[in-house]
Order: C-alpha cells, then sequence, then structure tokens
C-alpha cells in the first residue's frame, strides 16, 4: 500500500510536470507574430547585467505586465454581480471567469512568448518580468505546480526516517534566523552587485564586519534548502530564490538609510524581515502562553548563573564602515544586528538590589566607571501617590491620536512610558547605549514579582503576569481557554501593549515602517492574473465609486487598485502613524493620485463608527484585518461597517481579503469505495458563488491532502504567527460565514488564486442579528452607573487583544445562517445575558474609578477592548440611526443570584491578573 501512494505521488508529479511542459511549449509557440512577443514579454535575461543595480531609478517599481488574459466579456451588471440571491447572475460571472480559466480538460491557451521557453531557473535571480517567471502564476500553471509541491513533500515525509522528519521540523527555527540574518546585514545586495560569479565570504565578511566562520555557515544553511547558490566553496551568489530579498537599492544606500530601505520595490525583504524578527521571536513563546506552567522557574535558574555579557559596537574597520556608523546610531536594530556578539568586550553585571520591579542588576565594566544604578534606571519612589512604582507605572500615557479614547488611559503594562521616565541619554561608553542593555535593567525580569499592591494601584506588577514556576505538578484542572491572557508576542517581547501600540513605540520607527511595507510585499498571496484580479468586484463598479479600505495601512492595496481601476475614488483608514507614513510614501511614489482626491488617508479607528464620506461606500476592503483579531474583536469591525453600510438598492459591500482554510483531512483512494474529495461537505454554504472549489483544491486526489499539503502550507503558517502575536487566526470557510452572519454580513461569493489559499470573500448587508445589536447603538442598556462599569485595569487596555474574555473568541456558531447568526445558538444570547446579570450584581458590590466615557459592557464584548463609542449624530456621524433595540432579557431572581456569583468569580480572575485583588 506504502509503494501504491509512493507510486501515486510520482504520477501526480509526472502529470503535472507534463501539464506544465505543454504550457510552457505551447507558450512559446512560433505561431505568434514577433511583433506580438515583443510587446507583451520582455526576454528572459539571465545576463549578468540583470544583477546590476540600474543607473536611474524608478519613482516607482515598474508593475510586471500581465498575461494577456482579457477581462471577462460577459461582465454581469453591478447588481447582478452583488445580489445575495442571484444565482443565475453568480453563475453567469463564473462561466465568464471560467471562459479565462482554462481546466485540465481543456487545452490551454496559447501565450504568445519567445520560443525555447524554459522553466525559470532556481540558480538565477528571479525577474519578476520575465515571460517564464510570469508564466508561473498562469493558474494551470500555478495550480500544478501545487500539486508537485504537495506529492514531492508527502513523498519525502514519507521515505524520509521519521527521526529524521522530527529534527527537521524541530530545528527548522534556524531557517529563520539565518535569513533574518542575510537580510539584516543586506547580504543580498552585496550579492546583487557580485553578479552571477558571486562574492566569497571574505569579502561579505569585511563588508557587513562579521566573522568569516559564521557568515559562511550561515549562507550554507540557507543553500543547502536552495534559498541561495553556493557557486564554489564559501563563494555566494543569489538564486530565484533569495534575489527577491534585494531591496533595489545598493549596499551603500540601504546602510547609509536602513530606514528607507524597502521603499522603493522592497516589499518581500521587509515582509521576510517582519517574519524572521518579532514574528518569529512570538512563535518561540507559544507554548509558554498557553501552558504557562510548563515554563521553568527563570529567576531561580539564574541567580546562581553568570549574568548576559553585552557587547557595545566596534569601531568602524572600513571606509563603508566609517560611512555607515552614523547611520547605526540612527538605527538601534541595525546596530543590533550588525554587532558581533563574540566580539565585543564582557560585560558583567552584578546582582545589586533586591527591588524585583526593576533590573536586579547594576552594570560594572572595567575600565569605565560604573554609573550607578540610579542614573541609569528610572526612580521610583516607594510612597503611594507620587512616584510610587505603581503610580509612576500607572500614569496614563498622552495619546493625541485622534482614534484613541478621549481620556489617556494607562498604561496596559504599567510599563513608564511618559517623557520623564524615559531612561537617560545614552554617551558612547554608557551601558545603556544598546538596546539590549537597557531593555535588559529597565525591564523586569519575567519571573519578578512587582511590589505589593496598593490602594487605587491597579496592579501590582510592573510586568504582566507571567507563568507560575515550574514545581513538577500538573495543574490540577486542565487550562480554561482565557486563562492565558497573554499572547506569545507578548511574552517574547515583555509588554502586554498590543502588537500595534509596540511598533508604534519610540525606539519601533524602523519597525513600524517595515511593517507597513511588508503588507505591500504580501500581494504575492493574491496571484498576479487579470482574472485574480477581477474576483473581486472592482471592474462592476460604477465609475466615481468609492472604495473604503478600512485598516488599510499604507495603502498597498489601494495602489495597485487605483492603479488598476483609474475611475475608482479611494479612502485609506487607518492607526495615525500608519497613515502618516502611507502619506508620506505615496507623496514621494504617486503624489497625483492624492493631489487628484482621488485617494486621501483618513485616520480612524475601525473600533468606532466610520466617520461620514463624501459618497456612500460602494466597497469596504478589509485585506488581512479581521484575522489579526479574535472573533470577538473581528466581529466588531465589521459590526461598525455594518452599521455604516448602505442597504438595498446600491448597497455596500463587504470584500474580505484573508486566507480561507481547508480542512487537512485526505479523501479515500479512488476507485475503491472510499470517501471521495468530492464528498467533502459543503452544507450550509448554500448560495455561496465558489465555495465547491474552497473544500478541496483542484487536482487534490488520492493520497494527497484535500488542501494540498505543504503546497498549502503559507496560510497555515499565517495562521499561526495570527495566534502568537494578536490571539488571531486565519479562518475555514464555515467561521467566516459564521462571524460574518454574526455581524449582519451574508457571503455570497468566494474565489481564490490558483496556488494560493489567499480567498476573497464577498459578502452584502443583511438584517443584524439581535445579540449584537446593542453593542453598536446608541443607546446600550444602563447598568445605573454607566460610564465606570469595569476594573480600570480592564478598561486601559485600549484594543490590546490580550484578553479573550467569556470564550467570545472561538465559539461562534458553525454555520449561523444570517439573520439567526450568533443568536441562532443561543450562545452569544447567554453569554450576553450573563454578563448583563453580572454587571447587575456586581452593581451592588463595588465600585471602581472609571476611564471611560461609555464603554459597550452591555454584551460583554467590548471588555478588554477599552473601546469608547461615540453616539452616532453626536459628533457629525451621519450614519443613519439603527432600528429601535429588541428588549433586554430579564434575568430571573434565583438566576440573578447564581449568575452574580458567577460573575464574581469572573471578576476576581479578571482583577487577579491585573493584580487588583488578592
Ligand atoms: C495586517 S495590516 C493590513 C494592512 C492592509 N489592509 C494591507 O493589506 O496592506 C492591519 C492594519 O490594521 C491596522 N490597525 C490595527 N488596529 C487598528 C485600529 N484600531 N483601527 C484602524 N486600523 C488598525 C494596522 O495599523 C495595520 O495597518
Amino acid at each position: 500500500m506504502t509503494f501504491a501512494s509512493l507510486r501515486a505521488l510520482q504520477a501526480i508529479i509526472v502529470d503535472a510536470l507534463d501539464e506544465i511542459q505543454a504550457i510552457y511549449a505551447a507558450a512559446s509557440s512560433p505561431s505568434s507574430s514577433d511583433s506580438d512577443r515583443e510587446s507583451q514579454f520582455h526576454t528572459p535575461s539571465v545576463s549578468a547585467s540583470s544583477f546590476m543595480p540600474s543607473p536611474t531609478k524608478p519613482r516607482r517599481p515598474p508593475t510586471p505586465p500581465l498575461l494577456s488574459i482579457p477581462t471577462p466579456t460577459a461582465t454581469p451588471t453591478r447588481t447582478e454581480f452583488f445580489s445575495s440571491s442571484s444565482v443565475s447572475s453568480a453563475s453567469q460571472y463564473s462561466q465568464s471567469q471560467l471562459q479565462h480559466r482554462p481546466h485540465a480538460s481543456t487545452p490551454p491557451r496559447p501565450v504568445t512568448i519567445n520560443p525555447g521557453l524554459d522553466f525559470p531557473s532556481l540558480d538565477m535571480p528571479c525577474d519578476p518580468t520575465s515571460a517564464s517567471e510570469q508564466l508561473t502564476s498562469q493558474p494551470e500553471v500555478a495550480n500544478a505546480i501545487s500539486r508537485i509541491i504537495a506529492a514531492a513533500e508527502q513523498m519525502a515525509v514519507i521515505v524520509r526516517p521519521p527521526f529524521l522528519t522530527l529534527c527537521d521540523a524541530s530545528m527548522g527555527y534556524h531557517l529563520p534566523s539565518c535569513l533574518r540574518f542575510f537580510e539584516a546585514s543586506h547580504i543580498s545586495e552585496l550579492l546583487k552587485a557580485a553578479g552571477p560569479q558571486g562574492m566569497s565570504v571574505s569579502a561579505i565578511a569585511d563588508k557587513i564586519r562579521a566573522e568569516q566562520v559564521q557568515i559562511s555557515h550561515i549562507l550554507r544553511l540557507l543553500a543547502t534548502h536552495h534559498i541561495l547558490l553556493e557557486r564554489e566553496p564559501d563563494v555566494f551568489a543569489l538564486n530565484r530564490v533569495s534575489a527577491l530579498l534585494d531591496s533595489g537599492k545598493t549596499f551603500e544606500e540601504v546602510v547609509a538609510s536602513p530606514e528607507t530601505k524597502y521603499d522603493e520595490g522592497g516589499g518581500t525583504a521587509a515582509f521576510i524581515a517582519l517574519n524572521t524578527d518579532e514574528l518569529f521571536k512570538a512563535s518561540a513563546y507559544l507554548t509558554d502562553s498557553l501552558l504557562p506552567h510548563t515554563v521553568p522557574p527563570e529567576a531561580r535558574i539564574n541567580s546562581t548563573l553568570l549574568p548576559l555579557p553585552v557587547q557595545s559596537p566596534l569601531p568602524p574597520k572600513s571606509p563603508v564602515l566609517a560611512s555607515f556608523s552614523p547611520a547605526m546610531n540612527k538605527s538601534e536594530p541595525l546596530l543590533d544586528s550588525l554587532t558581533p556578539t563574540s566580539l565585543a568586550p564582557p560585560i558583567t553585571l552584578t546582582e545589586s538590589t533586591p527591588d524585583k520591579r526593576t533590573s536586579r542588576f547594576s552594570r560594572s565594566r572595567s575600565p569605565s566607571p560604573s554609573p550607578s544604578r540610579s542614573s541609569v534606571l528610572p526612580r521610583h519612589s516607594s510612597s503611594p501617590g507620587t512616584s510610587t512604582p505603581s503610580s509612576a507605572f500607572t500614569k496614563p500615557p498622552t495619546n493625541s491620536s485622534p482614534i484613541s479614547n478621549p481620556k489617556p488611559l494607562p498604561s496596559p503594562l504599567m510599563i513608564p512610558t511618559s517623557p520623564a521616565q524615559k531612561l537617560p541619554p545614552k554617551s558612547p561608553r554608557s551601558f545603556s547605549s544598546t538596546p539590549v542593555i537597557r531593555r535588559l535593567l529597565s525591564r523586569p525580569k519575567l519571573s519578578d514579582s512587582g511590589p505589593t499592591h496598593s490602594p487605587g494601584s491597579p496592579s501590582r506588577s510592573p510586568v504582566p503576569e507571567l507563568p507560575p514556576p515550574f514545581n513538577g505538578n500538573v495543574p490540577r484542572s486542565p487550562r480554561k481557554k482565557n486563562d492565558a491572557p497573554l499572547t506569545a508576542f507578548n511574552l517574547s517581547q515583555r509588554t502586554a501593549s498590543s502588537f500595534w501600540q509596540w511598533l508604534e513605540a519610540p525606539g519601533n520607527e524602523i519597525r513600524l515602517a517595515r511593517f507597513g511595507r511588508a503588507m505591500g510585499g504580501s500581494e504575492g498571496w493574491e496571484g498576479r492574473s487579470e482574472e485574480d484580479l477581477c474576483a473581486y468586484p472592482f471592474p462592476y463598479l460604477a465609475s466615481g465609486a468609492l472604495v473604503v479600505d478600512v485598516g488599510g495601512g499604507i495603502g498597498s492595496s489601494t495602489m495597485r487598485l487605483a492603479e488598476r481601476f483609474p475611475t475608482l475614488k479611494f479612502v485609506v483608514q487607518d492607526r495615525e502613524a500608519v497613515c502618516k507614513l502611507g502619506e508620506e510614501s505615496w507623496r514621494t511614489q504617486c503624489p497625483e493620485l492624492l493631489d487628484s482626491g482621488r485617494v486621501r488617508f483618513q485616520v480612524h479607528d475601525f473600533f468606532t463608527p466610520q466617520p461620514p464620506q463624501s459618497s456612500p461606500p460602494a466597497v469596504f476592503l478589509l485585506r488581512v484585518v479581521c484575522h489579526d483579531w479574535p472573533d470577538a474583536y473581528a466581529r466588531r469591525i465589521l459590526l461598525q461597517l455594518r452599521r455604516a453600510a448602505v442597504e438595498g438598492r446600491g448597497q455596500t459591500v463587504l470584500v474580505i481579503g484573508e486566507h480561507i482554510l481547508p480542512y487537512a483531512c485526505a479523501g479515500e483512494q479512488d476507485g475503491k469505495g472510499g470517501k471521495d474529495y468530492a464528498d467533502q461537505t459543503t452544507d450550509g454554504m448554500n448560495g455561496i458563488e465558489g465555495v465547491e472549489q474552497l473544500q478541496t483544491l483542484r487536482g487534490a486526489r488520492w493520497p494527497l491532502l484535500a488542501n494540498l499539503g505543504k503546497a498549502s502550507a503559507n496560510a497555515y503558517w499565517m495562521d499561526l504567527t495570527m495566534q502568537v502575536t494578536f490571539n488571531g487566526q486565519e479562518r475555514t470557510l464555515p467561521e467566516l460565514i459564521a462571524l460574518t452572519a454574526s455581524a449582519g454580513w451574508k457571503i455570497t461569493r468566494v474565489s481564490r488564486a490558483e496556488g494560493s489559499l489567499f480567498g476573497h470573500i464577498i459578502a452584502v448587508p443583511v438584517p443584524l442579528p439581535f445579540p449584537m445589536y446593542p453593542s453598536l447603538s446608541g443607546s446600550p442598556p444602563s447598568f445605573g452607573r454607566g460610564d465606570d462599569e469595569l476594573p480600570p485595569g480592564l478598561m486601559s487596555r485600549g484594543s490590546t487583544p490580550v484578553l479573550d474574555l467569556f470564550g467570545s473568541g472561538r465559539e461562534l456558531p458553525v454555520l449561523a445562517g444570517a439573520g439567526r447568526g450568533a443568536a441562532g445558538a443561543g450562545g452569544e444570547k447567554r453569554k450576553r445575558g450573563m454578563w448583563v446579570r453580572w454587571m447587575r450584581g456586581r452593581e451592588r458590590k463595588e465600585s471602581f474609578g472609571g476611564y471611560v466615557e461609555r464603554g459597550d459592557a452591555a454584551d460583554g464584548e467590548g471588555l478588554g477592548l477599552g473601546l469608547v463609542e461615540k453616539e452616532a449624530g453626536t459628533d457629525g456621524d451621519a450614519t443613519p440611526p439603527l432600528p429601535p433595540l429588541p428588549p433586554m432579557p430579564v434575568p430571573s431572581p434565583t438566576g440573578e443570584k447564581r449568575d452574580a456569583a458567577q460573575g464574581r468569580g469572573l471578576f476576581k480572575k479578571v482583577s487577579q491578573y491585573f493584580g487588583e485583588i488578592n
């Protein structure tokens, strides 16, 4: 049977290869005229000149020409396209899609191309504009490639000794580490300049100021994984993969100005840098965040050990380095990455203070006199109410962002954030001159406990509660899902701030800019063909229609769409810092779009009501936004959009761009009476166009997994990235259907580019399900005190998604129909009722200082969000008022007593987390 599987996999590979080769052969058919070839494609370039940086740079990287796949001709009308019930128009659309999507049974459509076209070589840098490279995204080719990847990986795992498979999986962490080093030290820029003959490790070492032997081993690991080419011993060159990490600038340029490294077409490099830096580090803490009891006691372990040695930068050795020293000073991350730890003189840290709230170490280092601890660390007196550690830590940060709460909120972590608490300026020889030591000194170790509780201080600890020491005992009761409030990201960065707040923290400027660019670099998920673009509703929108790109980042998607659909108008909404970066970037890249008013940035918090626009939005675009949030938060975003959506004629359409995860099950062998792949259920998905292609990927057949296994791994990597960073997730289609339905949206169409699980989900407004309603209304039920129902610590968390309370995170009903939604299963209704009863019970008990003007405790979903909702209409909000609310559920007296007790339990748990009560 195993041989049968192996042979079947081999056959899949052979078939797929045959298909690809046929397409390439057809594409190189001499039937097309020379002029056609000239006009449509660049000659595949494999010359040394392709390595060299071009002397004059365009302001915008040229958009690779697309294969000549025409826009669908049988174009449905807008009404037909968006109609939730119009199956005929949907089919019409599908037909039009199919006309341009050749299937296995249809011979591939000839594409005009150079004769003798070969598949792109792994050993040469990738040229995305070449015909051979472009053909890889042709749907048939992309699908065949997926089958090859799935089968080859499955075959490898079958034949490889299991121990080695485990070794491979468990030590794979070195791959992102080495990639990060490669990217952060700008070796791709060096290798690009070196050309196809490559560059010796000694020359690289000289340039990047690291040790040869270390570099060569790092690069060899990458070469072993086909990411790089070891052309001859210790001489490395870019190949098809690593060439994508080229920012488009020269080594000297990026060294002189690392903060602008990704500004001109470095999206992929930015994306890889993001993945291999903060996201990779977060992933290392996945288990610590989920199984805190398994974490050994860090403080005890370290108590007898030598503390961490820390290095300072070396003096420049070469003119090049001299030129990038100032840049290094500007840019601490670069400094970090370029400072070889093995060469720097050690610093001794000696334990000096019993104060565990701050560092337990002071520094001594010969010959420099050791600065006193007080000159390095923020001072904290111990008297409450003055600059006690707690009051200092809890001092509300000033946040002028119009999208944040109007009243300043305390730092959720209770870590000093005000300017007064900043570390003193660094001197060249100060130990605090490196981020590492500063972090070490300014933040207590994870297992340090904070000061004792003082009245009025919302927290006992300046750092988040961390996993209790491991005592060898397995916890008595299994962990409940909400017991781990911190994400792995929070643990890895020693912060309880959300990823977004952290990105905007002083010192993280390069990471913030990099994140924006990285999102642009992620467009490869979507497929590059015209038909992929046309899977969106954009071709069907009327001239002048408004697209609101919600959480649109620096506008990468909008830029692509604005170029492709010149009659549409766009608003890109995001956080203030991101909008600022976006505008700056557009000013240099395409100012005409801003000047003409076709595109504008708008600071907006998507948890609050949509601001009025000049015309009703035709489309709300949410690209890779929902996956950043647990269900309760994603639902909130969707509800705000639903509230602002136009219904009926000219209705607003929601477009969600996200990975859609199929299940990983395999079908059974064809023809053996077993379950076929086609049997994968699509129950409850009737009326959703395109759904049948989603559960089982095209071409999946025994013994492949229905999701094409390794070929789809990217989506599952992203899923875990969302979990460790945000407590978010990529979603299956049933999860997406339930999520959108719970916020008054009905999915009518889904599609996916071949070779990617990234989906385009189109939804239209439908009546809101009952329990969701009050959370967005202008008049939530009152609980008497109204404004300050929640513990300040809880309300102060901003939109940090780390406290996913009351089980709302993963408990959406599966496939609840629109109009029924969460209410249908009774889950939300029950939870909301419980919350209401708890709040009513608690009203008689305790009171807290309020930080919010008006929360939305009514449905329990705003907990942890600290969101403040403005009344519709009070600030010029033109959103039409919602219909009257359904009556609130009235708890029975006995139920109230029981639930109030239960609520107190919950409250205690939450408060303990914030250190408010013992
Ligand atoms: C994963 S990025 C996606 C960016 C963009 N949609 C794209 O595809 O390039 C998520 C975006 O959500 C933004 N964001 C996070 N919290 C937000 C909030 N409360 N209001 C508005 N935007 C927010 C982030 O700043 C970030 O730009």
